[in-house]
């Protein structure tokens, strides 16, 4: 144990010598200069890993700082000047946003030396334009031929030689201002679409306070399980689940949510997001290095360094292409004058267009660029994408099968009924028995139990149970008290016994989950559990992409069918009660009867399926973690909706993709046809060649505008019509139009739920605990701001929109155990009062509780 210990502190040790260095090189041109880094970088003794992200220019480095320092490892990039710095972490690259005094010169003389026609000396103007602009372009070719590399500057320096000994000064002063300015708007562009990858990686503070000591100490160094404070304003600095305190946290940067998530104790934070109004005690759970928004920081980079299909191609004619047309050049400045053909002068300048145009660059960056743009944007929407074949891959997605609990409900069951079958063991004791197993599962089912039981005044003890074994799709099995016991669903009793699994009457719409003890069926409870808000949307968008959607689970046909009737028929197939392995065999029988697959799944049971699809996603940062690694995509907040914007992400990106091609092929064409017809125009080449760079980065930095459907879902909400969608919005006179019985509550059990309260009678009171809760954000995001302020009081289980009078009525009964019964601590969503009433309504652990809704009117008024 001990000696473990030790082990694992020196292991810790061992990893933590090394360091990560960002380093901004502005040398960095095409995918050529990645081997060239990796080949002067990767030999370097205490070097263990470098990157290389062209896009951005950036190159990221782990090191031992030991063996070899940050400025060592600029110094040797430096050595053949690729102009490298270090940038601290967290630091934004500071830019210059004018261009280098050269490119001003250069272009003020060239101006002048335009009214040459009316004073021919002035064209010493434009050779003066050209002398002034040049030797940076010399000295960066230089350093191109010691590395044996064939680049732009080499190019464009011949051209420009070129061009002075044909006499052609003006030619020569153009060239090198439209480069030297094509390089100085191609750097503001690049630094743009990178800010956006900097300030994610920056986002989280390198400084931690521990709890208890009130030390500050290194991010880095706090281990996990420990506590460290988190002031009103800060920026929380690990993952961890919130122990002590209450707050609005705000995670825009890791989900693109907009709106503030309230956090209590429970509530998991997420490092790099701001804790805005409150003190919070924080019980970290990963290292600093592994939170979330490093994890995504790294995908991001790593999607860099993993080149596409599409790039791959590229890459392989660009291989040749360049080669291929510096001979042609040759040939062309070389045949005239041994085969006296033409004007000797002529073919020198088609040779020297055929130069200018030897440059691949707008073809090779038109791929990376764009995918980084689009990885980039995806992360700002809360979409961790891995890699530009991922994109490739969702673009042509035809099917989404989904899975049903967690994924399209919300995983968050309710117990309705709970029956035991035989006389000889109470209800006290069944329930001691079966949350005390359950309390060793993370089914979803599972925590609904142990915490029924509580409610029940039942605790569990997971050291009275013996064995503990789990049947993936059917169920658990445990030993408790000297009983063998087996909980789970119809599989699980034909399995435990000979006895035939009973009918339950009117279960239809719920899961049914049995007892079995020494072959005797012992107990039955049923539970239910409600859709996300936005799934109905969200399929309907994915159809109107021209996309399938299918649900596999594997819960029951009546429960997978109410789930069907909840989305109003939504799904186009339904596969249920399906074992892990089944899944893989819809998911494959998919791919080949509709087409490329996407898998949208939750748990563990889901990873092979999500790795059978084309494309796995996965839900939630906080979803099993074996389905976070297997998947491809993972949502970082759990809104389906957030599917349908992946797609369309991954369509523009397809289009930005063909057009940034077409773009860089055509217009190197067009230069080669007006060359070979004739007229070899020098600034035409070398217009193309920079001009077109500069287009696809712009095209493609278009990929991280807003997209307009993200608006669409705030609109569909601000309706009455749109109860479906969890927008419980108050109507003029009451909430009894808005929140109709047909719409909201459907169902005689779920109201019962709420029967404490008055509002229950008036039907605004719809839904479990979880929908409704859920109901308060959805009415947050209209752009109603009284809405959300109404809905105040959602913790008790009960969309309540108090009226002024309902507040009123509503006073005396507040401290009645209403619907505070189950466990309102530990509700997801956490905000149970406003702001101000925060502090009553810890004291009385439930929302039910807050008296001080009194107040209400005076915060609706404001
Ligand atoms: N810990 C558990 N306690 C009780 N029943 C369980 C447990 N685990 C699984 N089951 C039963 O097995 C069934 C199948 O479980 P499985 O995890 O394969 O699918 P699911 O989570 O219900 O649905 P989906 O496949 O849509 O996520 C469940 O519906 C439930 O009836
Ligand atoms: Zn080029």
């Amino acid at each position: 144990m001990e000696n473990d210990e030790i082990l694992n502190a020196s292991l810790l040790n061992k990893k933590k010598s090394y360091e990560k260095s960002n380093f901004d090189v502005l040398g960095i041109c095409c995918t050529k200069e990645v081997f060239l880094i990796e080949g002067i970088l990767k030999p370097l003794e205490g070097v263990q890993d470098v990157s290389v992200i062209v896009p951005s220019k950036t190159v990221v480095v782990v090191h031992d700082p030991l063996l070899v320092s940050a400025s060592q490892i600029a110094a040797a990039l430096n050595q053949v000047k690729l102009e490298a710095s270090i940038r601290a972490y967290g630091e934004e690259k500071i830019l210059n946003t004018w261009p280098k005094p050269y490119t001003i010169a250069c272009g003020l003389l060239l101006a002048v030396s335009l009214f040459k026609n009316f004073y021919p000396p002035l064209r010493w103007f434009a050779l003066g334009a050209a002398t002034i602009g040049f030797p940076p372009i010399f000295l960066k070719s230089i350093t191109s031929i010691q590395r044996l590399s064939l680049d732009m500057n080499i190019l464009m320096a011949i051209a420009v030689i070129g061009a002075v000994a044909l006499g052609d000064y003006s030619e020569a002063g153009f060239i090198v201002f439209l480069f030297t300015t094509a390089e100085w708007l191609e750097t503001l562009a690049r630094h743009k679409a990178a800010s956006g990858m900097t300030s994610l990686m920056s986002m989280t503070p390198q400084k931690a306070v521990l709890a208890e000591t009130r030390e500050v100490v290194d991010a880095e160094k706090v281990s996990i399980d420990s506590l460290i404070a988190v002031l009103a304003g800060e920026i929380i600095p690990i993952d961890g689940v919130v122990v002590e305190g209450r707050s609005e946290v705000d995670e825009r940067t890791l989900t693109g949510e907009s709106f503030p998530v309230p956090k209590q104790p429970g509530s998991q934070v997420w490092a790099g997001t701001h804790n805005i109004d409150g003190y919070l005690c924080v019980r970290t759970t990963a290292m600093a290095e592994n939170s979330a928004v490093a994890r995504m920081g790294r995908l991001v980079e790593e999607a860099q360094s993993s080149r596409s299909h599409t790039q791959r191609l590229i890459d392989t004619c660009v291989k040749y292409y360049t080669p291929v047309v510096v001979v042609l050049a040759a040939g062309v400045a070389i045949l005239p004058s041994i085969m006296k053909m033409y004007n000797p002068k002529q073919g020198f300048l088609l040779a020297l267009v055929l130069i200018v145009s030897a440059c691949p660059c707008a073809l090779v960056l038109s791929t990376p660029i764009a995918y980084f743009c689009a990885l980039l944007k995806a992360a700002q929407m809360g979409l961790l994408v891995k890699g530009g074949d991922v994109l490739e891959a969702l673009s042509q997605v035809k099917v989404a099968a989904f899975d049903k609990t967690g994924t399209i409900t919300r995983g968050e069951f309710t117990i309705r009924e709970f029956h035991v079958f035989n006389s000889d063991i109470s209800l006290e004791t069944l329930l001691y028995w079966v949350s005390s197993i359950e309390s060793k599962s993370s089914h979803p089912m599972a925590s609904a139990l142990v915490e029924y039981a509580r409610s029940n005044s039942v605790d569990q003890n997971t050291h009275d149970v013996k064995e503990f074994i789990i049947f993936p799709g059917e169920g658990v099995f445990g030993q408790i008290d000297g009983h063998d016991i087996f909980i789970g669903n119809r599989r699980i009793v034909v399995r435990a016994s000979s006895q035939e699994v009973p009918t339950i009457a009117k279960m239809e719409g719920v899961t049914v989950g049995y007892v079995v003890s020494g072959g005797e069926l012992i107990g039955a409870f049923t539970l239910s559990d409600s859709c996300r808000t936005g799934t109905e949307e969200a399929i309907s968008e994915l159809k109107s992409l021209g996309i399938k959607s299918v649900m596999l689970t594997g819960d029951s046909t009546s429960a997978a069918n109410f789930a069907q009737n909840q989305l109003k028929n939504a799904l186009e197939e339904i596969h249920a009660e399906l074992l892990p392995a089944d899944k893989v065999h819809v998911i494959n029988d998919l791919k080949s009867r509709v087409g490329p697959t996407m898998m949208i799944g939750d748990g563990m049971n889901d990873a092979p399926a999500l790795a059978a699809a084309d494309v796995g996603i996965s839900m939630g940062v906080s979803g099993s973690a074996v389905a976070t690694e297997t998947s491809h995509v993972t949502l970082m907040s759990n809104d389906l909706q957030k599917i349908p914007q992946a797609v369309i992400l991954a369509r523009r990106t397809h289009q930005t993709i063909m057009v940034n091609i077409i773009l860089s092929i055509v217009t190197k064409s067009a230069v080669f046809c007006l060359a070979f017809a004739g007229y070899p125009l020098l600034w035409a080449a070398v217009l193309a060649d920079v001009g077109t760079c500069l287009l696809v980065i712009l095209h493609s930095m278009m990929l991280l505008r807003e997209e307009e459907v993200i608006v669409k879902k705030i609109e569909s909400c601000g309706s009455k019509k749109s109860m479906n969608n969890g927008c419980c919005l108050a109507g003029s006179n009451g909430s009894e139009q808005s929140c109709s019985k047909t719409n909201c509550c459907d169902l005689e059990a779920q109201v019962k739920q709420c029967h404490f309260t008055l509002e229950s009678k008036s039907s605004s009171c719809c839904g479990t605990k979880e929908e409704v809760c859920n109901d308060e954000r959805a009415c947050l995001k209209t752009s109603h701001p009284k809405a959300a302020t109404k809905t105040i009081s959602c913790q008790s289980g009960c969309c309540i929109l108090p009226t002024k009078e309902k507040v009123l009525e509503k006073e005396g009964s507040s401290s009645e155990k209403g619907c505070c019964t189950d466990g309102v601590e530990s509700t997801e969503r956490g905000g149970c009062c406003g702001k101000s009433y925060r502090e009553v309504a810890r004291k009385k652990n439930c929302c039910g509780g807050c008296e001080t809704l009194m107040e209400v009117p005076e915060i609706i008024t404001e």
